[in-house]
Formats: C-alpha cells, structure tokens, sequence
C-alpha cells in the first residue's frame, strides 16, 4: 500500500526468460529508462502481484512455468495480461509470417525500441541466447538467433573432451593463455562479432540507425564494443521490461 500512495497506478510487469525471471514495479510517471530492475524466482513475486493494480508478463519459457503462479493468483487473475507476439504494434510491422512463432521477447526488445527511438534501428538482446532484430523505418526485417554468452561457453565444454571452462574467468577480449580465458573471451568475441556482422549487414539497409544492446548480458557485451559501434549503441538493462511498460502505458 506504501508503495501504492508514492506511486499512483502500480503495474508489475515480468519477464520471464530462459536463464531468469526479471521484474519491475511501474507507474505511468516513471520513466521508460529508469525502470528499477531485479531479479526474483516467479513465485516470490505472489505477493507483489497481489497488490499491483495490473501485471503484464512475458515468458518465452513452457506454459508450466506459469500455471502455478496463476493458480495462485486466481482471484487476481482478471488484473493479468500475458503478452503475445503481433503482426503489427505501435506502427512496427513484424516481418514473420506465422508470428506466434516469434519469442514475444523479441517482440517487446522491437515495441521498447521504437518507444525510445524515432530512426532505424538493430536490436541485440544478449540474454540465454543473443537475439538481433532490425527495424528500417516501421518494418522489421528479420533477425537472427544464436548461442548467448554462457550458453557458447557451455556447448564447448560439453561439445569437447579435454575443455573445462573456469566460471571465475571474467571475459575480456584479450587472447587467453589458458583453456579457461580462452573460452570465456572466446564467448564474448562471439558476441561482439554479432554485432559487427549485424552492423555490416544492416549498413546495406540504411545508414542512420542506432544499436540497441540489453539482455543480462548486455553490458559486458556494450562495455567492450569497438569505438565505431558504441558510437551509435545504448544499452539497457531490461528492454523487454520497457516493451511491458509500452503495453500498458497503451491500455490506460
Ligand atoms: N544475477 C544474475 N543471475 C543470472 N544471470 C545473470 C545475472 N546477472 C547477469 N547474468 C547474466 O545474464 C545472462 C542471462 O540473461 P537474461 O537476460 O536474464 O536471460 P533470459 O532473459 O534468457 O533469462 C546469463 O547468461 C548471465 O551471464
Ligand atoms: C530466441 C529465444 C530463445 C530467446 O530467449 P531468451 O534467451 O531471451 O530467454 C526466444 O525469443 C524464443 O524462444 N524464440 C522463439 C523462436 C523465434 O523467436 O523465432
């Protein structure tokens, strides 16, 4: 309730992703970019739901995940909306054809853009894998997915007999001098050659646009982007929970 008088309106928007669950508390006067996010297992955030005026939630993770949660919200359960990928919001038009089978993730990154940007834009959302999507105009192109930085650094291990991988090692782009640097800068490497290749081939679309970078990953991703690339990248913490807070700033 404290919350609630500071506040006004109290949206809780959820994302739900492959490695966590990530959560912000949002009324209409915050603004977009400074969304307090946290981390939380979904059924911590029970209680939070239940005082929430509206919660909006994303998952890209198998229905299970969800149906214990709504089982405990039941009586709540007019006040939630679970987002779905569309053929068309806020003018973008998704390039898909069967666009239930795009990760509304996605979708949400390409809504928390557009709320933030007017020009073109790449978006990467490094997260259990690295998403880019990109947007001419209104359009969306397409995208592409690919292995995110610890799930790279864990398909070589599992992948290759004689490489262990050191948890501790923090990535850098350095050449490492053993198995363990190797892998983990390898991982990152990767991650900034994705937004390299996805610079090159957006360079043919268009020349003015802007880098978007978020996902748990992102900002070791951002912190080591060559100077030409973070020139026209920012990064956010969460976009998906922005994209949440588009679509429910557009319900009220
Ligand atoms: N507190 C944290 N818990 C888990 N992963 C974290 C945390 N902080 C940063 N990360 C990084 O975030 C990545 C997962 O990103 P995230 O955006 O949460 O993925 P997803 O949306 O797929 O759940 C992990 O690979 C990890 O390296
Ligand atoms: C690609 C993803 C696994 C990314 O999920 P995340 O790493 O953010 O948990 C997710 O967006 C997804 O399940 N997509 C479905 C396939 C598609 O977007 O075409």
């Amino acid at each position: 309730m404290v919350v609630k008088l500071v506040l006004g309106s109290v949206n809780l928007l959820i994302d739900i992703g492959n490695t966590s669950v990530k959560y912000a508390l949002y009324s209409p006067q915050t603004p977009l970019h400074a969304l307090d996010v946290a981390r939380a297992p979904l059924m911590e955030l029970v209680s939070k739901a239940m005082i929430a005026d509206h919660i909006y939630v994303c998952n890209v993770k198998e229905n299970s995940t969800l149906i214990d949660f709504m089982q405990e919200l039941d009586a709540v359960k007019h006040k939630i909306t679970i987002v779905n990928t569309k053929a068309e919001a806020f003018g973008i038009k998704n390039s898909y054809s069967d666009v239930t089978k795009m990760g509304v993730d996605r979708w949400m990154c390409m809504l928390a853009c557009r709320a933030l940007e007017s020009k073109n834009f790449l978006v990467f959302h490094a997260g259990t894998a690295i998403t880019c999507d990109a947007v001419v105009g209104n359009k969306h192109l397409g995208g592409w997915i690919c292995a995110g930085f610890m799930m790279s650094r864990s398909a070589v291990v599992a992948n290759a007999d004689k490489v262990n991988d050191k948890q501790s090692s923090l990535a850098t782009l350095r050449f490492g001098n053993d198995t363990g640097d190797c892998v983990a800068n390898g991982a990152l490497a990767q991650l900034i050659g994705l937004v390299m290749s996805g610079s090159k081939q957006f360079s043919c679309e268009c020349k003015d646009y802007t880098i978007y970078i978020g996902g748990g990953d992102g900002r070791l991703l951002y912190e080591n982007l060559p100077s030409e690339l973070l020139s026209k990248s920012k990064y956010f913490e969460n976009l998906v929970l922005i994209g949440l807070a588009c679509v429910a700033n557009n319900a009220t």
